[in-house]
């Protein structure tokens, strides 16, 4: 079974859905490999006018970096070689010139907040859960997740959640702003068709020139260098012997 499923709708809405529901759509080099490559066709293709990234199955979104495969990552190095790529990646879903949503159908935990971050919306199922938990972990967000998060929420709610680094409810991040719209259990891809439908109206020329104007402000040496700088500081923490034991208890539960 892919790990990634890709669908593009005549309405032009492309459907990027993480596939492997058995690790809770926990990101691989795979999934990383898929993402890169959607964005840049998404980038280059007038047909499409917005990228919606989800889960499949109803329990998760994503849970993550893939800590069964990553956790062989030991130094510094070897970790900043897997966060830095899923860095840049997240860096051009930031920037992306059309709009983004992350349809969170699920749990939400870790890298998955962060991929969630990048995208413009986030729709979520009512009840899910989520957690920017990295800090349990004895490390920080390390796809560049807090310095987007610092952009898009509140300077002390976004403190607050990435130092207390527990599972919060949908319903408490719709309130502190990061999530934008609850959806019912029912139906998500359809409510999130019905939300989409104003934009998918507009032409691609509208929404492109829009979502340049929205990033430009990220479009800067001295954002790129916060952005990486998070990269950098979370290498450093992945080779401590807190993360290792933490991640360790984590698969030998
Ligand atoms: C690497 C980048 C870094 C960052 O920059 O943020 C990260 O992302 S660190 C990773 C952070 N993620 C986590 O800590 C998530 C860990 N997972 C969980 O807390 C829970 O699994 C869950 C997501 C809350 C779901 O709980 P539940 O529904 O009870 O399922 P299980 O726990 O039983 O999991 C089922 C199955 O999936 C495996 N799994 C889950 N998450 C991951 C993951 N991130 N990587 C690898 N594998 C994962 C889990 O081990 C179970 O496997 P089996 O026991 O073999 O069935």
């Amino acid at each position: 079974m892919a790990d990634v499923l890709l669908e593009q709708d005549n309405d032009g809405i492309v459907w990027f859905t993480i596939n492997r529901q058995e690790r809770r759509n926990a990101i691989n080099y795979e999934v990383m490999d898929c993402l890169q490559k959607t964005i840049q066709m998404v980038e280059q293709n007038d047909d499409v006018k917005v990228l919606v990234i989800t889960g499949a199955g109803e329990k998760a979104f994503c849970s993550g970096g893939d800590l069964s495969s990553f956790h062989r990552l030991q130094t510094k190095e070897e970790a900043y070689s897997m966060l830095g790529k899923m860095g840049n990646i997240l860096y051009s879903l930031l920037t992306v010139s059309k709009p983004t949503v992350a349809l969170i159908n699920g749990t939400v935990i870790g890298g998955g907040c962060e991929l969630a971050t990048a995208c413009d919306f986030r729709y979520a199922k009512r009840g899910s859960k989520v957690g920017f938990v990295q800090g349990k972990l004895a490390i920080t967000t390390g796809w560049g997740g807090s310095t987007m998060l610092f952009e898009k929420m509140s300077y002390d709610r976004a403190l607050h959640v990435l130092l207390e680094a527990e599972p919060v409810s949908a319903e408490k991040m719709y309130e502190y702003g990061w999530i934008h719209s609850l959806l019912p259990e029912q139906g998500l891809k359809e409510e999130c068709r019905k939300l989409l439908s104003p934009y998918l109206s507009k032409s691609v020329h509208v929404l492109r020139a829009y979502k340049t104007a929205a990033v430009a402000k990220w479009k800067n040496e001295a954002f790129r260098a916060r952005f990486f700088a998070e990269i950098e500081r979370c290498s450093v923490l992945w080779e401590s012997p807190e993360h290792d034991e933490a991640v360790r208890a984590f698969l030998n539960k």
